[in-house]
Parts: C-alpha cells; structure tokens; sequence
C-alpha cells in the first residue's frame, strides 16, 4: 500500500448508538462524518470491557485504557484489573509498600484520599473498602478519607450512595480500638483531580482541603453535599471543597509522621497530586504552606519512567512493543497534536503510560492550550486551533504518521448538557471537512475513530415508564466507527473486533510489517 501520510483522528467519546434518544451524535448535523461514513470502507469496533483490558464486559471503556490499546495494538490487563487480583490474592498487603506504610501509621493516621465510586476508570470503592479493613487488622487506629466525589464516571447526583456506602462500612468497623472517618472531600473537577496541569490551582485547593484542613466546614459529608446543592445547584463533580470538623477543629488534618494512599489507580489525574507529596523542596508548582513529613504511596505507578510516584502498591502493566516504538524502528516520522485536556491521551496514552519520546529526532508533539472553564460553555473547545496546525503539519510533507484527539464528544458529553454537546460533535465534524481537503492535496489518507462512547447517551436510560429522564455524563457500553478514507480496501466485518486492531491496521496502511505481538490488522486481505 504505503500510501502517506497516514493521519489518524480520535473523536473523543463518540460512539455508534443505533438509538436516537439523547443521542447527540445522531442528533448533530455532522455531513462531513455521514458522508465519510455512508462513502468509505468502515467498521465498527469494540472499545469496552475484555476488549480493552477491563475486568468484564459490564465496564464502559474510557481514555486510557483506549489509547493504550490503540497505541499499542495489543490487549493488557489494566490498572482496575490488576488491583481486582491483587486485592484478591491480598498480595498487595504483602508488598514492601504497604508493610512499610502500614508499620509507619501506627500512632500517627492512615489517610486514603481518591474518588469515591464504583466507576472503575480511576478507582473502585472496593478497593477502598479493602486497605480500610486491612488497615484495621495491621493494627492501625486511625484512618481518614478524603473523599472526592464522582458524577462523572457515575450518574451525576449519586454521591451520597457512596458516601452512605463507606460511611456504614466505617461504622461497622469502628469500635474501641479504631476509628475511621471521612475527613474533607469535594468534587473532582473541583479539587485534586487536575490533569497534564491544566490547572494546578484543583490541586492546591485539594491541598488546603485535605492537607491543612482549610475550608468551609461541615459537621459530616452528607451535610456538605446537601448544603452545596441547595445552595449551587451543581452537580457532585462540581461541588467545592469541604473539611469535616468537630467543635471548629478539622477531624482529619495530614501531619507530620502519617501516611497517606491515594487509592486511584488511573494517572492521568493522579499524578500531580504525586508530585506535591513526593516533590522536594524545589517543588514549584503552588505554596505547599505546610508540607508534612508523611510516607506516601499511589495505588500503582502513574508514570514508571519518570518514577511517579516513587512508592506504589501495584504494578502497573508494563505495555511494551508499541506503535510508536515500532514506527521510530523504520524511521517513519511522527506527530501528535492535541489539547490540553487529551494532549497526555495523544502521547502518554497512546505510548502506554510513558511521557517521554522514544526518538527526539522522529516525534513532534504540539498542545494546545485548554481553556479552563465549563466546557459546556465553550463546547467547540480548540477542535479549530487543533486543526489549523494539524493542516500546517499534514501539508509541510515533514510527516508520514500524524495523530489527533477531539476532546468534544466526551470533555462536553461529561457536562451532561445534551444541546452543548450536539455543538461538540458538530465542531468536530467541521474538523474532518478542512482536514479532508489538506489530505486530498497531499494524497494522504485519514482514519477516523473514537476511544468509546460519550456523546452516543446523553440520557439515563429511565427505568420505569415515566419517570424523570435525568442527564448522562459518564462513557457508554458502544462500539466505536473506525473509517478510511483516501484508501481502496476492505475491511473487516467481526464483532470481536476492537481497538487493539488498528496498530496493524495503520502499519499496513504505512506499508511496513506489523509487530508480531499485535492483534491482527482490520483490512482483508
Ligand atoms: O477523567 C475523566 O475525565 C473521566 O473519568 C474519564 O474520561 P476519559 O477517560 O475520556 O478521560
Ligand atoms: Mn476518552
Ligand atoms: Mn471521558
């Protein structure tokens, strides 16, 4: 074939519904992707569940897991599975880490800060659940949760389930010997939860939170979700940061000589929290005031190359035999462009979780600034900066393989707004329509796919006749499109096709041989 460039688009979150309910890629007028879609040889592919390396087909897919699987063509246990095994074969209370933490709590406070949900893309509340009950039989007296709700990963106001959920499980281990508490949280895109610093503030309020105990207090959690409702109207990844106190004191404040967990296992949002607490004196990213001398630990390694953080409980996949890594082989030249908000998913997700390049002289990687405010205010995001300088470089001739990520369908789909969604996927598709025309001019040829489902379900799904319909903003369970446009093959119709199938498929495209270890191309041969 080698027919190049070869550019490949993410369409964050859109996903293939046959359903027009609340759907808003059905429901945006999107030409560009209905041509390309009805014209050009496709298929759709799975992007959940076994697929990508979850622990079942019950769990929605999400962006790293995703990009992991298309970046590296193959399909590894992740993050949420191998904690699933090693809580299972209570390894992980064997590890060095958490003896060490463990040994180190005793006397002092054990504190387990992460999002509190069974979502299963950054955490599980079992998981919780278990290094709480562990903590008890160590021995350990204290143990506080700093609690950061969810709503995004998870219906929109379910927080209080959770909270209820751990609040008993707590209280049913509670006794004379030990005492467990929820001692600050708030909503994860609120407080601590930042991503490929976008805004490092999240993470200094999460700090003043969790850390020194700073902020609006409540006598319990409940009372601060339902204060911060009736008061904002916000939904739970949108309520501020609360600290729990009793007679004016914070109840769970991190000191000198405690340790502290981050029980999340996704990196992306977890690693500048990481980097506050492992980081030295040189730390600059915002006034620590108070930095504690604590042991810390993540739930795994966020990013083993650049040893964040430098303890964890659980090892993390290590994804080799990469896309990338084997394009840098044949000297193909590579470019990757997104915005802030899925620059990391373009590059340390797709090169499976690794931040830096493999070969400086083959990759360019360009990030355009995110704007930080609600998306649904701006649901075109950077889709039109993205493209001007993804034209620039397909038209330079400088690349053979370039890559992108929309974030629309999903950064707007998590807003839950139906109608600022719509205008996401539709931004998204003006896109495609400049970027086919700069791939005509070079004869080149485009791939457009998606990570999973967002935009697809922007609705419940109500469950009696009647009731309410509430907002959607988490992932779907659906596949995904994967078109090609500007080549005259056929591809593959298999439902056991996924994300790990495109690997191959652009190293064909490319016309260079496939990796061995990568699941098989789409295109018949
Ligand atoms: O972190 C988030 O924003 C959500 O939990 C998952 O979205 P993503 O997997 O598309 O990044
Ligand atoms: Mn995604
Ligand atoms: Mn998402």
């Amino acid at each position: 074939m080698n027919k190049r460039p070869v550019i490949l688009v993410v369409m964050d979150g859109v996903g293939i519904n046959k359903s027009d309910f609340g759907n808003a890629v059905a429901l945006a007028n999107k030409p560009t992707l209905d041509k390309l879609w009805n014209e050009c040889p496709h298929t759709q592919l799975r992007a959940h569940g076994l697929a990508v390396g979850l622990p079942s087909d019950g769990d929605m897919g999400n962006s790293e897991v995703g990009h992991n699987a298309i970046g590296c063509g193959q399909i590894y246990s992740q993050g949420a599975k191998l904690v699933n095994e090693n809580i299972e074969t209570k390894e992980i209370f064997e590890s060095k880490t958490w003896k060490e933490l463990a040994e180190n709590a005793k006397g002092h406070k054990m504190h387990f800060i992460g999002l509190l949900s069974d979502g299963n893309v950054h955490s599980h509340i079992n998981h919780l659940k278990a290094l709480i009950a562990q903590a008890k039989e160590e021995g350990i007296t204290e143990v506080r949760v700093h609690a950061l709700l969810d709503g995004r990963d998870v219906p929109e106001t379910s927080a209080l389930t959770y909270v209820d959920d751990i609040e008993s499980f707590m209280e049913g281990l509670n006794d004379d010997t030990f005492h467990a508490c929820i001692a600050s949280g708030g909503g994860r895109m609120q407080i601590t939860m930042d991503r490929y610093e976008a805004n490092w503030g999240m993470v200094e309020q999460g700090w003043h939170i969790h850390v020194m105990g700073e902020g609006r207090q409540f006598e319990n959690a409940t009372q601060a979700i339902e204060t911060y409702r009736e008061e904002l109207g916000v939904i739970d990844q949108d309520l501020p940061g609360f600290v729990i106190a009793k007679d004016g004191q914070p109840v769970g404040t991190i000191d000198d000589g405690d340790s502290v967990i981050l029980f999340n296992f996704r990196g992306d949002r977890a690693q500048e929290l990481s980097l506050a607490f492992d980081g030295d004196e040189s730390f600059d990213k915002f006034d620590r005031v108070k930095n504690p001398k604590v042991m810390y630990a993540g739930m795994l390694q966020y990013d083993a190359d650049l040893d964040i953080p430098h303890k964890y409980l659980t090892e993390p996949p290590k994804i080799k035999y990469t896309l990338t890594e084997e394009l840098c082989k044949h000297g193909i030249k590579e470019y990757a462009i997104s915005e802030t908000q899925k620059y990391g998913h373009v590059t340390y997700f797709w090169n499976g979780n690794r931040s830096e390049k493999f070969d400086e002289s083959l990759e360019t990687y360009v990030e355009i600034p995110s704007d930080v405010i609600p998306f649904e205010q701006r649901p075109w995001m950077k889709s039109a900066e993205i493209t001007d300088q993804l034209i620039e470089a397909i038209e330079s001739g400088k690349y053979d393989f370039l890559r992108t990520n929309y974030p629309n369908g999903d950064m707007v789909g998590h807003t839950g707004s139906l109608p600022a969604t719509i205008i996401g996927v539709e931004s998204v598709d003006l896109a495609l329509a400049r970027l086919i025309k700069a791939v005509d001019k070079v004869n080149g040829i485009l791939l457009v796919t998606a990570d999973h489902g967002n935009a697809d379900e922007m609705y419940d799904k109500p469950k009696k006749e009647g009731a309410l319909i509430k907002s959607k903003t988490s992932h779907t369970l659906n596949r995904v499109p994967f078109i090609v446009y500007g080549a005259d093959v056929t591809l593959k119709q298999d439902d056991s096709l996924g994300l790990s199938n495109i690997a191959s498929t652009v190293a064909d495209l490319l016309g260079v041989a496939p990796n061995e270890h990568w699941n098989e191309s789409i295109i018949e041969k």
